[in-house]
């Protein structure tokens, strides 16, 4: 199997500390990576690395092959949904897809007929000439999904894709991860869903204050662990176990009753 990605001391400093402090790993063609960790763990700060959205990182990271600093064409054969969608308001979604489509270089014939007919499989076509300020949130993720497919790309960088989307939606999009596998594509998967990315995942990357604390199949690091499931297994990577504790305080402070006498 060859490598698609490869990231090697990576650390990233906004202004006020490392937010990633020198990650590495190598990740085959063909596989699922769940990436997972609490909130502020730096995920999406890592995903962005690898978009080429931030740029003033330390460290190396190889896709196709090539090192991306100061490259762009690598991004032609990549797909991403971002954590925080922002489209073109005033456009409509044959609009966006069309922008979208031609910044990847596809013609303006293969955009207009696979726009028609991912927003028909998407069940979108009543407001395919709807602006987009008219979207509601699962519809907008619809649209983004779309987006990250149309051109075909082999490397897939999903941040949050489930995101609004109803129960019926959510399962299609499950389904799409693994068919796009079949493919041989490479899905990097970010998501706080535990279950769903435990079902998915070939390897799980669990980054905790912007360190890799576990990186494996799910199988191998519950055995290792000792842990039945995904969630049980970042509580305890995590150095998390007093939920209920939190539950529990927020609702003396709601009831008036804490450091009240
Ligand atoms: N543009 C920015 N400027 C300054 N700090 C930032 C910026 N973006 C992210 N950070 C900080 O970097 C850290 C990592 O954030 P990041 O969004 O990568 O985490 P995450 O793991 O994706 O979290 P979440 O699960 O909440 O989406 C956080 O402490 C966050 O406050």
């Amino acid at each position: 199997m060859s490598k698609i990605l490869s990231v090697s001391e990576l650390y990233m400093d906004y202004g006020q500390g490392n937010v990633l402090n020198g990650i590495s790993f190598e990740v085959e063609a063909g596989q699922i990576i769940g990436y997972i960790g609490p909130n502020g763990a730096g995920k999406s700060t890592t995903i962005k690395i690898f978009l080429g959205i931030i740029t003033n990182y330390k460290g190396k990271v190889e896709i196709f092959g090539e090192d991306i600093r100061g490259k762009y064409l690598y991004k032609r054969k990549i797909g991403y949904v971002p954590e925080v969608i922002e489209l073109y308001e005033s456009l409509t979604a044959m609009e966006y897809l069309n922008f979208v489509g031609q910044l990847y270089g596809l013609d303006e014939e293969t955009v207009k007929k696979r726009s028609l007919e991912l927003i028909e499989i998407f069940d979108l076509k009543d407001a395919i000439n709807s602006r987009l300020s008219t979207y509601s949130k699962g519809m907008k993720q619809k649209l983004a999904i779309i987006s990250s497919l149309i051109h075909n790309p082999d490397l897939l960088f999903f941040d949050e894709p489930l995101t609004g989307l109803d129960a019926n939606s959510a399962t299609i999009f499950k389904e799409l991860m693994k068919e796009l596998k079949k493919e041989g594509k490479t899905i990097f998967y970010s998501s706080h869903i535990m279950e769903v990315v435990e079902k998915v995942s070939d390897r799980i990357i669990l980054l905790n204050k912007g360190t890799i604390v576990a990186d494996g199949p799910f199988e191998e690091l519950a055995q290792k662990l000792k842990q039945s499931n995904l969630e049980q297994l970042f509580n305890e990577l995590t150095g998390f176990t007093n939920h209920q504790e939190i539950a529990k305080e927020v609702v003396k402070v709601i009831k008036g009753e804490k450091d009240e006498g």
